[in-house]
């Protein structure tokens, strides 16, 4: 559903979420703050927004910064066309960032208009980008009738306590404990009443808000067993795996788009059987144009990657009322769209060449089109002996997969051959 409209809340609860995102992300290094480094073209944090916006039943977004980053997160909203959120200061712990977050609701010093107070709460880490709906659904729900709630996930090392010599001086038994994750909701009474409760050190050392809504509410907090993708980027490996599962997420489905034409119809056929066997295929036979219904509902199915085969040797023109298309449905916004334009050449002699004119154009094209967050590619399929067309074809197939999977920027407007 698409931000902005409003869907039934799980119980007929009103919602909002929390987006603590005011850390320094000192674990992983470097001048930029965790949630605010780029993967996929996009701020790790645009993520957890838009996991959030697309819950309809979410009425506001809370995402608190550090005072430094207001501005910053308020580019990236506009920016990424995000809608129902507001954002907040950061204090100098996430339980502080989370405190001011959930003070919006209830004192309008901490935003220039007061926030519909919900019922329900919702406390995601914003640098946790991989969460659906269904978690937050039974979490909110399970915080609805228990007062609080969270998701937890086995431990994968068990946990040991050291003496003070630094020796071992226990261990606790593993199969009895679970890490607590994220997302966690509450009664938005309980959760605001433990935090104006908490002391000093709750909020300069704590870790954990369950803790908070048992420590001073006397609420036992309901425990969801979680996905696994609702792990919190911490370290470096943290992020290099997060851009791998987005790209991963993006690389599910091509659509692979033929003119009628005879010449193209036999790998027009070959190309989308080929590459079958490694990714949903769309085919379509069509001259792209604008209001093709075929495209758009492709479109619309999030697909992000796209296959123009011509016959031309330089076909520019058939590429670029696809980038019309594509630029106009706004895909491209949030996630990179790869389209790759296959140029055939079956002539006997092979005597279809590409110039250095070609090349500079299709470069240039590339470069003028990649400041639509669409990375186009160029591929040559030629052959002579029509018993080697299947083996070219299939060449073709995987570097159009290599290109689709990696997504590299380095490599647009170049020219692989099949
Ligand atoms: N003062 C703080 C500290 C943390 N957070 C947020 O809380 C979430 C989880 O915290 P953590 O992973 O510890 O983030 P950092 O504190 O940035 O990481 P580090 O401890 O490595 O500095 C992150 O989204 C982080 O931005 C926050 O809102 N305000
Ligand atoms: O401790 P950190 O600041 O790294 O991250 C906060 C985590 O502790 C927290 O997200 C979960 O344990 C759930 O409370």
């Amino acid at each position: 559903m698409e931000p902005g409209s409003r869907g039934a809340a799980p119980g007929g609860v009103s919602v909002s979420a929390v987006l603590p995102a005011g850390g320094s992300g000192e674990r992983l290094g470097g001048a930029t703050p965790k949630q605010f480094c780029v993967v996929q073209g996009r701020p790790l944090v645009s993520y957890a927004v838009r996991a959030m916006e697309r819950i309809s039943w979410i009425s506001d977004i809370i995402v608190v910064v550090s005072p430094e980053n207001i501005e910053t997160m308020k580019t990236i909203i506009e920016k990424y066309g995000h809608k129902r959120v507001t954002v907040v200061e950061g204090g100098i712990t996430r339980h502080r960032s989370i405190f001011n977050g959930l003070k919006v609701f209830a004192e309008n010093e901490f935003s220039s208009h007061l926030l519909q107070k919900p019922e329900v709460v919702i406390i995601h880490d914003a640098v946790r980008p991989f969460v659906e709906e269904d978690i937050v659904s039974k979490v909110v729900m399970a915080a609805k009738e228990h007062g609080a709630a969270g998701a937890i996930r086995p431990l994968v090392s068990t946990v040991i306590a050291s003496a003070t010599d630094g020796c071992l001086d226990h261990s606790l038994e593993r199969a009895r404990y679970r890490a607590s994750e994220m997302p966690q909701a509450f009664l938005f009474d309980i959760i605001y009443e433990a935090y104006q409760q908490c002391t000093d050190y709750d909020l300069d050392y704590g870790t954990e808000c369950l803790h908070l809504a048992l420590k001073y509410c006397k609420t036992n907090a309901k425990l969801i067993e979680g996905t696994a993708d609702l792990w919190k980027v911490t370290y470096k490996r943290d992020l290099y795996a997060a851009e791998s599962i987005i790209k991963d997420n993006l690389s599910q489905q091509v659509c692979v788009i033929t003119s009628e034409k005879e010449t193209l119809a036999q790998v027009g056929f070959l190309l989308p059987e080929s590459l079958k066997s490694q990714i949903k295929v769309e085919a379509i036979s069509i001259s792209p144009s604008k209001n093709d219904s075929r495209l758009q509902n492709i479109i619309s199915g999030q697909c992000y990657n796209f296959v123009c085969v011509n016959d031309k040797r330089c076909a520019i023109q058939e590429t670029q009322e696809i980038v019309d298309v594509l630029e106009k449905s706004n895909i491209a916004l949030l996630c990179p769209v790869v389209l790759i334009s296959v140029h055939l050449d079956i002539s006997e002699n092979n005597s279809f060449s590409i110039g250095v004119d070609d090349l500079s154009t299709m470069k240039k094209f590339a470069r003028e089109t990649k400041k639509k967050n669409i990375l186009v590619y160029g591929l040559l399929i030629q052959y002579k002996d029509p018993l080697l067309l299947q083996e070219t074809v299939n060449s073709a197939a995987a570097l159009i997969m290599a290109l689709i999977k990696d997504r590299n920027p380095e490599l647009i407007g170049q020219l692989l051959v099949a």
